[in-house]
């Protein structure tokens, strides 16, 4: 095992995937190699279809890889694990629970109940999610945004290691999007967890990240992976920071003029 392999959180080795399995059906993914440390922030971009969310379902074990492997502090991913929340681009809220009740919602499916500490921690991270004073409102009363700091608190509260997040914010409005975005890092800030954060918006990943996986287009492999040494913490003004400019271009220019391979 390499120095690498043993320091990193969440390890993907050669991690490709075939939904058809027939010989000549093409390959989603393939020979995906990333290692992510602990409290790491990566996002993934790459072109429509390039199989972003299919590496996230392999790393949440919602999908086993068909080639490779991916492991979690060396064990190998083999099915969903209760140290990793997920996040996805539509909260789902039940409708016909108050926005606490769905935030405690997992822990009462999964143990039938939730004890007093369980209902502090939630009051504890919709304060931090600025949601306090819609505790007892029902999710048609909120906005898209507060629905989906609504999922990102329900996510956090089995305190897990590891958040995956599937283009979580890509139906918000600009403005919220960006604004959730901060809201996100400083979550991520006081309770610090390991991000795998899938996004179309190649401004959100590099105001995000602190690495940026750039996938080709079908089947997707790694193009690049940057990293982002802009200081922390990032605000609105980080955009107009040189550096941020260049970032962007340099992703801009994989994913629209792809290298051609030799
Ligand atoms: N369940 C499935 N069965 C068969 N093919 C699938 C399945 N899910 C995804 N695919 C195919 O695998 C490829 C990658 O899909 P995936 O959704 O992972 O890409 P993506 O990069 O997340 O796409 P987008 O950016 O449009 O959300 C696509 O060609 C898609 O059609």
């Amino acid at each position: 095992m390499t120095t690498q392999q043993q320091t990193a959180f969440v390890c993907m080795e050669g991690v490709g995937h075939k939904y058809d399995l027939s010989p000549d059906a093409p390959m989603a993914v393939q020979d995906i190699n990333l290692n992510i440390h602990r409290h790491e922030f990566v996002a993934v971009v790459g072109p429509s279809g390039c199989g972003k969310s299919t590496l996230l379902r392999m790393v949440a074990g919602l999908l086993i890889p068909s080639h490779g492997s991916v492991s979690i502090f060396n064990n190998p991913v083999v099915e969903p694990r209760d140290d990793v929340g997920i996040v996805f681009q539509k909260a789902n809220l039940l409708p016909w629970l108050n926005v606490k009740k769905n935030v405690l919602f997992p822990l009462k499916h999964k143990y039938g109940r939730y004890s007093k500490d369980d209902e502090k921690r939630a009051d504890e991270l919709l304060k931090m999610a600025g949601l306090s004073q819609f505790s007892e409102k029902m999710p048609d009363e909120l906005s898209g945004g507060m629905q989906q700091r609504v999922g990102i608190v329900r996510a956090l509260l089995l305190n897990p290691d590891i958040l995956l997040m599937d283009e979580p914010f890509s139906a918000l409005d600009a403005l919220t999007r960006e604004q959730i975005g901060f809201d996100l890092l400083k979550i991520w800030h006081e309770k610090p967890k390991t991000v795998l954060f899938i996004t179309h918006s190649i401004n959100e990943a590099v105001l995000l990240a602190d690495r940026i996986l750039v996938m080709s287009k079908r089947p997707g492999s790694v193009l690049d992976l940057i990293k982002v040494d802009l200081p922390r913490p990032r605000t609105s003004k980080t955009i107009n920071d040189p550096k941020f400019v260049a970032l962007t271009d340099t992703i801009r220019g994989h994913i629209y003029e792809p290298s051609v391979p030799a």
